[in-house]
């Protein structure tokens, strides 16, 4: 058996740390100065989906990757067969760097943090007002990871048909997150899918939510050829509905933006968010931690907070949302 597959011989050149300092093999090099840099629409047990130049090619991860994982989102260098036709397997060579990145654990209590999607700048929070009944620390806790990703948040409040929004919008007035309400008419009409429209204009928006909340719906009706693909296999990425384990990245009409599709969460685990990046999305506040103590979480007895907002640098209500959120880092029944 041929360790390697079936791949050129490239396959079986390894990249090993250069002790000497010299410049590593250089054979390859050429090559890869000619891929082509493309993005990863999906992932798809192992195979890679990458959009490049208007074709959804199949790669894998070069050896020479190592362990470092390629997700959603990434831009990534590809050589080999780029015509995309059927049962060709290109390489992705190299991953670039990444502007953000959005992680989540599976649950609090797994250290094992996942890259869910790479070089987003929205999160779209898609919460339904009713059936099922709205869930604020999952709300927050998703707010925390965009905080902690710097991607800026977007509630979108469906079915309002069912249920009024002002309860939630009340709780989130203090933080300032931009808000869309929608419903069951609205979605008919086209309304609410205009309305969330204008706000993806030209950026990475991710789609999170509790299954049920009407997500699929509201995809669907923002990516029209998402509908189409439904139940078949999807003429843009290869895909099938089956797989529901890894992001989907789903081009807008006109190319006015990416809705990236996730598979409904029931906890977004935030063992990995570290409260100095959350606090980034509070300036406001900011400027008072500068005589906390060391590694302060800004939810503890001694953080400086206090006597800041209490000498009235800042809004009282700013802090304790802070609080709210840093506190959901804490995992309680029913997350
Ligand atoms: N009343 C009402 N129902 C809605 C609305 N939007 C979606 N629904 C319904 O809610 C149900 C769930 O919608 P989906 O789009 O499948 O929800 P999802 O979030 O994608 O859920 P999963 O597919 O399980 O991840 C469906 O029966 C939808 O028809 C709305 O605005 N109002
Ligand atoms: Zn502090």
């Amino acid at each position: 058996m041929r360790r390697y597959g079936k791949h050129t011989d490239e396959d079986d050149v390894r990249v090993r740390p250069n002790r000497k300092g010299n410049r590593p093999r250089t054979h390859l090099r050429p090559k890869h100065e000619d891929a082509s840099e493309g993005m990863v629409l999906t992932v798809d047990r192992g195979r890679l989906h990458v959009l490049i130049e208007g074709r959804t090619i199949i790669a894998m991860k070069a050896r020479e990757l190592g362990r470092k994982g390629v997700v959603v989102g990434d831009r990534v260098a590809v050589v080999g067969d780029l015509s995309g036709a059927k049962d060709t397997l290109a390489r992705v060579v190299r991953v670039e760097a990444r502007s953000s990145v959005l992680r989540r654990t599976a649950d609090d209590d797994d250290p094992f943090e996942r890259v869910v999607v790479a070089n987003a700048e929205q999160l779209a929070i898609v919460t339904a007002l009713a059936d099922p009944e709205p869930r604020p620390r999952l709300i927050d806790r998703c707010l925390v990871a965009a905080f902690d990703a710097g991607l800026e948040p977007l509630l979108v409040l469906t079915k309002s048909d069912l249920a009024p929004a002002d309860g939630l919008l009340e709780t989130y007035r203090t933080l300032g997150v931009p808000f869309v309400v929608t419903n069951r008419e609205e979605l008919a009409d086209g309304e609410a899918a205009d309305r969330v429209r204008e706000r993806l204009t030209d950026r990475i928006t991710v789609f999170v939510g509790h299954s049920g909340v009407g997500k699929t719906t509201l995809v669907n009706a923002l990516v029209p050829e998402r509908k189409r693909a439904t139940g078949r296999v999807n003429a843009v990425t290869g895909r099938g509905r089956h797989t529901t384990t890894s992001a989907l990245a789903l081009p807008l009409p006109d190319d006015k933006g990416w809705v990236i599709d996730t598979p409904g969460v029931r906890s977004f685990g935030l063992h990995h968010v570290d409260p100095t990046r959350v606090i980034h999305a509070f300036p406001d506040l900011e400027p008072g931690t500068d005589d906390c103590p060391r590694a302060c979480s800004h939810d503890e007895p001694d953080c400086a907070l206090d006597r800041w907002v209490a000498d009235g640098h800042a809004d009282p209500a700013r802090l304790y949302s802070l609080r709210r959120l840093l506190a959901t880092r804490e995992r309680r029944e029913g997350d």
